[in-house]
């Protein structure tokens, strides 16, 4: 198969599987986290153990990268024992792809299973009480492309990743964002830890003064020239997305300042913090690895309890209803080898079987798809 990128009005649903294909059929490993390196700070990739490189170039259907910072080679590998596939390199508009390009990778990792999408780019500062070097975790984002009609998701709608019209106000998974921020504190970096508004515009010209002044004013904390397209196409596929912004310079918003803004200074930041960036990430994957019963517990059907005899892989594969290639992985994550005694049917019974953190009991409650209680009387969250 040619390894030329996609047209614009070409990829298809059948080109997207024709690269999850191929991939599958060269490595063995089968993700379900995702991350996209921004700008410089792709060493984070050089952490996985047994990994698999693909460059960009031997992809079939692959876009390849431009940019100076940007590998441009897909590396799959185990990190903190979590199956998961780095982008060292990612497309920008500004490279010549067009929308449906640049977001051609995400939705590639959604048909190879990945549920979670974790995004890193460099931006520069808005927000005046941000110093170069700090790293902002996004809580939302303006697309501003997508708000003057350059969506990805603009034309005919492809309903197996999505529905046609897509919320975007929880965009930022809160959980991630706390689960990220209790790291940040655990890993005593929250002095450099931010949380705000990303926007995106197209590049790769970098802001006037003006116009740095009115993206402050819309309420955006940093800017740059990418993530948003990618974050609504995995919405779109119904990822959940944790989103890193590193501030490499301030936008100068004063007309008399001799600061100037360029690559360089952009990639000598990151140099600066990508450590730090990439030991953050590292403990999160580690943590949403153990958050993987709760993922589990989303895809369950049912709300009736587990009976006393389901001891074995396919009786909890069969009581949550959960897919076949899910059901190893809730096993393997299991700290017991108990079968749930026939009581077992709260939340709390369930966190305690399955030797769950207290902290994350209540998130498998918000993954569950219904909202019937338990048992009759069990009809809230702590319960
Ligand atoms: O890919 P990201 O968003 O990290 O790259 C930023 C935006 C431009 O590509 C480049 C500008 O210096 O860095
Ligand atoms: N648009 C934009 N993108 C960036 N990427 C890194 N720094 C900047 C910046 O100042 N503006």
């Amino acid at each position: 198969m040619e390894n030329s990128s996609p047209a614009s009005n070409r990829c298809s649903y059948e080109d997207y599987e024709a690269t999850a294909d191929w991939l599958r059929s060269k490595t063995a490993q089968r993700p379900k986290v995702a991350i996209i390196c921004g700008s410089g700070l792709g060493g984070l990739a050089e952490l996985l153990h047994n990994k698999v490189v693909f460059p960009y170039k031997d992809i079939p259907l692959f876009p390849q990268t431009t940019v100076m910072g940007h590998q441009g080679q897909l590396v799959f590998g185990t990190l903190e024992g979590q199956q998961c596939v780095c982008m060292q390199g990612r497309f920008h508009t500004y490279e010549g792809y067009d929308l449906k390009q640049v977001t051609y990778p995400v939705r590639v990792f959604s048909l190879l299973g990945v549920k979670t999408l974790i995004l890193t780019n460099a931006s520069g500062g808005l927000n005046s009480s941000y110093k170069v070097g700090d790293i902002m975790l996004i809580k939302d984002q303006i697309n501003l492309p997508g708000l003057v009609g350059n969506n990805p998701l603009c034309g005919p709608n492809e309903d197996r990743f999505g529905e046609r019209f897509l919320c975007m106000s929880d965009a930022y998974d809160p959980d991630l964002i706390a689960l990220a921020q209790q790291t940040a504190e655990e890993q005593g970096i929250e002095e450099f830890m931010q949380k705000g508004v990303y926007c995106m515009v197209s590049g790769p010209t970098y802001e006037s003064v003006t116009e740095g002044r009115a993206l402050r004013t819309l309420g955006a904390d940093t800017v740059g020239m990418s993530t948003a397209l990618e974050v609504v196409v995995a919405r779109h596929c119904g990822l959940r997305v944790l989103g890193f912004s590193l501030i490499t310079n301030m936008v100068v918003t004063e007309y008399d300042s001799k600061q100037r803004a360029n690559h360089a200074e952009v990639l000598e930041t990151t140099r600066m913090r990508t450590q730090v960036l990439e030991g953050l990430v590292t403990k999160i994957v580690a943590k949403i690895r153990r958050e993987v019963v709760p993922l589990l517990w989303s895809s369950g059907k049912t709300s009736r309890p587990l009976s006393p005899n389901r001891t074995t892989q396919s009786d909890y594969g069969t009581h949550f209803g959960l897919r076949r290639d899910v059901v190893p992985l809730l096993w393997s994550y299991r700290k017991t080898s108990r079968p749930l005694a026939p009581n077992r049917t709260t939340q709390s019974d369930y966190g305690t079987h399955f030797g769950l953190r207290r902290d994350v009991v209540p998130l498998l409650w918000s993954y569950r798809k219904t909202s019937r209680p338990l048992a009759p009387n069990r009809t809230i969250q702590s319960d």
